[in-house]
């Protein structure tokens, strides 16, 4: 179990984590999702003890790591997969690890075989393409056969294939009751990984959910004639509604069809289409983060304020 209690991380005048609380369980893949520069890697390097928090605390099984006895044996990291001795062969990058931590070259094969490097595991790093050394990243957490790993964006640079492997490496490790917490910025990977959800946005929590909830939210697909949208935005917003525009016409929010429907025939307003439908993860996403992105296309910016 991961236990993050009034996390705290400023650089100067920047909060990069701000207050942060949340329980990371075993058992399942817990995502942890927020747009870039939400403070998502600072919390895995305070919870990893890379960083000093100005307040707060990161336990991992009810210590901080530095605290724990050889700790490669209780976490495994996957960090920055491209922060390796290039010269080395993948067999001996991991056996420098491993013997570092105590572990025979038994495990480190093993790990090579789960990662489905055997083959290549005498070539030098140098030569390994970036879903290579993921894979690399990945074999070297599993090496002390831990019950918590943390995973900083495991699927970039992977195949398809590969983030086939990945998925169910990271489902079937959770399913031995390990604790599973994984960063991506990929919000349909997570959709099909991921058991429960923590979401942040400026260094602070926006949701910390079962991953059903999040997209169990409804949508309402709209479509009035172009003249009336003016009027139908107002008086969905006014009603509670959140509302977007797409292509196909207008994506509400917190309101069901059957209050919208009434809503709108009462004003007299033709709607020419009406449906209810789940949201995708990604759309639900989008929804929660909307006002804690830091970065994004001026005309995006635009239209958020219109
Ligand atoms: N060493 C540092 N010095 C100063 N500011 C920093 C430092 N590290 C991070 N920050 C700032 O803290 C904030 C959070 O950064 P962080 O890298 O944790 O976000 P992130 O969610 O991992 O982003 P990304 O998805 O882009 O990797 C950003 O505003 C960043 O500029």
């Amino acid at each position: 179990m991961i236990e993050v209690t009034g996390l705290v991380k400023r650089y100067g005048a920047v909060a990069a984590v701000d207050g942060l609380t949340f329980t990371v369980q075993p058992g399942r893949v817990t995502g942890f999702l927020g747009p870039n520069g939400a403070g998502k890697s600072t919390t895995l390097r305070l919870i990893l003890g890379l960083d000093r928090a100005t307040a707060g605390r990161a336990l991992i099984a009810g210590l901080p790591l530095r605290e724990l006895a050889r700790p490669i044996t209780r976490v495994g990291v996957l960090l920055d997969a491209s922060a390796v001795h290039a010269g080395r062969s993948a067999r001996s990058h991991l056996r420098a690890i491993a013997a570092a931590g105590g572990i025979g070259d038994r495990r480190v094969d093993a790990c090579l075989e789960l990662a489905g490097l055997s083959a290549v595991a005498g070539r030098r790093i140098r030569g390994f393409s970036l879903g290579m050394r993921q894979r690399l990243g990945i074999a070297a957490a599993l090496l002390g056969d831990p019950d918590v790993l943390l995973f900083d964006e495991p699927v970039n640079g992977l195949d398809a294939e590969g983030v086939q492997w990945a998925r169910t490496l990271m489902r079937d490790l959770a399913a031995q009751g390990r604790t599973v917490f994984v960063s991506s910025h990929l919000m349909a990977e997570m959709q099909n990984t991921a058991d429960h959800l923590v979401v942040i946005g400026r260094g602070r929590l926006l949701a910390d959910v079962p991953i059903g909830e999040l997209i169990a939210t409804g949508l309402l697909e709209l479509r009035v004639p172009e003249p009336d949208t003016g009027t139908v935005v107002g008086l969905l917003a006014e009603a509670g509604g959140d509302v977007a525009a797409d292509q196909s016409g207008l994506v509400v929010r917190g309101l069901d069809a059957d209050q919208a429907g009434e809503l709108l025939r009462a004003a007299g307003v033709r709607v020419t289409h009406l449906a209810q439908r789940r949201s995708s993860l990604e759309e639900a996403y989008l929804a929660l983060t909307g006002e804690s992105v830091d970065y994004r296309a001026p005309r995006a910016r635009e239209e958020a304020r219109s």
